[in-house]
């Protein structure tokens, strides 16, 4: 991580930890919005009109925070508007890297080795950890904002005079039961298999799997299909997927969070199905880049040995059975 913008030896690629021995998430330090006419956003300061091609997004295909950003992006069809750099999906000695791996690229605007050099360049006393997602303004050289939840509302709204896509992620008739789910579902399942995974006691791992199979089981309850609120997919079916299609292949494994596998409900199985036939959602799925990533978590897997199966994206998409 970086303390007043030098980047130090003796970080830890696992996050803070509390008393009893539970995972705790850092809160994101850059909060601006890009807007239609550039006015400030909910949070920060204004300044980011919505041009096309003034801005770059910073992402790793592992992170699945990242991921239900660039699932935004495609659905609002964005790609023509926002380029991305994908990183290294292996943490290595300095955070996230550029290049050295399938599918993964060279950073285009410094030639940086290292996201956090990304970060100095934006604030040379930033303090932090080097996150992914990064949204970048090549206009004026900083970061626009590393929070996924914020850049997923505003890839939902800022560019959408210039696109013909008229799906809305976050509808005005909707916001209440998204506004309600969206924080259990982080807390107890999108952060909660972290919290599991990342436990230092058996404590904290018991509570924390004890919230991801509880929401799992509402969740396969609520689900009537084909997206959580019926015909309409919004940002809190984005920030389901990207932990679901996550899970047989990662957390079930590496994250203890083994009573049941996703494969076995149902419901979230066909959830899963119909959010991959949505145009692009697909591409943002790196099953190659979500294993290496996860499994090379050296405090987790000292061997850093890459499970063989299962190739569970391929099984839903009915490639194999
Ligand atoms: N609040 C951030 C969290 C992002 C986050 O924790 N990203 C992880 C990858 S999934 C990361 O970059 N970790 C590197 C580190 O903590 O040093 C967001 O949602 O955008």
């Amino acid at each position: 991580m970086l303390v007043n913008g030098i980047w130090q030896n003796n970080w830890h690629p696992v996050q803070a930890k509390d008393e009893q021995g539970r995972f705790v998430r850092q809160t994101s330090t850059f909060r601006n919005w890009i807007t239609p006419d550039g006015a400030p956003g909910p949070t920060g300061t204004g300044g980011y009109v919505a041009e096309k091609g003034r801005y770059r997004f910073y992402v790793a295909l592992i992170c699945p925070w990242a991921s239900r950003t660039l699932i935004a992006r495609k659905l609002k069809g964005l790609d023509d508007f926002i380029a991305v750099t994908v990183v290294n999906p292996v943490l290595g000695e300095e955070g996230w890297r550029f290049g050295g791996y399938p599918g993964a690229d060279a950073d285009p605007v410094f030639g940086a080795t290292w996201m956090h050099e990304i970060y100095t360049h934006a604030d040379p006393q930033v303090n932090g950890r080097a996150t992914v997602p990064v949204l970048w303004d090549e206009k004026t050289g900083t970061i626009v904002s590393n929070e996924s939840a914020d850049i997923l509302r505003m890839f939902n709204t800022a560019f959408a005079d210039q696109v013909p896509e008229t799906v809305d992620l976050y509808p005005e008739d909707l916001r209440l039961q998204i506004d309600a789910w969206n924080p259990e579902i982080y807390d107890q399942l999108n952060n909660g298999v972290y919290k599991a995974g990342f436990a230092s006691t058996q404590l904290a791992y018991d509570e924390a799997v004890a919230g991801v199979f509880a929401m799992l089981d509402r969740l396969e309850g609520a689900l009537q299909g084909p997206f959580l609120f019926g015909d309409r997919v919004t940002e809190t079916d984005i920030r389901l997927f990207v932990t679901l299609i996550r899970f047989d292949a990662a957390y079930h494994g590496l994250f203890k969070t083994n009573l049941r596998r996703i494969a076995d409900y149902p419901r979230l199985t066909a959830f899963l199905r119909q959010m991959l036939a949505l145009p692009g959602v697909r591409e943002t799925v790196n099953l190659d880049h979500i294993k290496a990533g996860y499994y090379s978590i050296k405090a987790l897997n000292p061997s850093g040995i890459v499970p063989a199966g299962p190739d569970h994206v391929a099984a839903l998409l009915g490639d194999r059975t």
